[in-house]
């Protein structure tokens, strides 16, 4: 149905590739240490996601990080792809880090060999975001490269131009998160989502205003041009995630009626 205008560089994870059909669904597993992780990993509902991120943030002690990417990697089916995230306080996450630790948090996930794709946070300072960047292409890596404001929505125009930037510094994927507080909030994020598609992208995106009134994005990606949802199963990441099984139904939903 949604057609794409500018010929994309699709990303495959594993077997999940990015940037084609029916958007995909990620869902966050956060636990304070690598045994809450695994079993948080043991009950998914492997069927109705496509992806998972391990939201390392939410660990009490980082010095577990690999152990708990080996826990999370080891307890998934082997077709499913893991993302490694540190969200930072700045940006919506659990904790602050030095950005010196945060670089190298970051290298750890990308030289374990375990994780298929690493989000870095478009406003790391500019040294240690090349360095992430071109640390995961050496080691094939894609990164999703993302921003976040969890107090308001960017102009159009601001959301365009930081996807534009993202993809400008390396991205695989370039992913932008708002909060809405007016319906038409929620049109500018769709809207800026449309016009990166339609006239700037070379890489696919990931959309969402965050939220209940912002929930219908979450939805609507394959329409708008947003290729990954992030969902709930348990727990949410952020506000206005979907539970997963829904979430499947929906997206098929909007797809089929094509
Ligand atoms: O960047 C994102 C998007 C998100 O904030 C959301 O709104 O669904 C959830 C986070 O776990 C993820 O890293």
């Amino acid at each position: 149905m949604a057609d794409s205008p500018r010929p994309l560089a699709a990303v495959a994870l594993r077997d999940v590739v990015l940037g084609e059909g029916v958007p995909k669904i990620c869902v966050p597993i956060m636990g304070p240490d690598v045994a809450a992780l695994r079993s948080a990993t043991l009950a998914l509902p492997v069927a109705d996601l496509d992806l998972v991120e391990l939201r390392a943030d939410y660990l009490d002690d980082l010095g577990d990080a690999p152990a708990a990417i080996d826990a999370v990697r080891s307890a998934l089916p082997a077709d499913v792809p893991l993302l490694f995230t540190f969200r930072t306080l700045a940006e919506g996450g659990e904790r602050e880090l030095p950005v010196a630790d945060y670089e190298s948090l970051l290298l750890r996930a990308i030289e374990s060999g375990l994780v298929d794709a690493v989000d870095v946070e478009q406003f790391t300072p500019r040294d240690s975001l090349e360095h992430i960047v071109a640390a995961a292409h050496t080691a094939g890596v894609p990164v999703v490269m993302s921003s976040h404001d969890f107090d308001a929505t960017p102009e159009r125009d601001e959301i365009v131009d930081r996807l534009r930037a993202q993809q400008d510094l390396g991205a695989d994927v370039v992913k932008i998160a708002v909060m809405p507080h007016r319906a038409r909030d929620v049109l500018m994020l769709l809207d800026a989502t449309e016009e990166f598609r339609s006239n700037h992208a070379r890489v696919p995106a990931i959309t969402m205003a965050m939220g209940s009134l912002g929930v219908v994005s979450r939805l609507a990606g394959e329409t708008f041009g947003s290729c990954l949802t992030f969902g709930s199963a348990g727990a949410a990441s952020a506000p206005g995630q979907v539970e997963v099984g829904q979430l499947r139904a929906i997206l098929a939903l909007v797809h089929g009626s094509e």
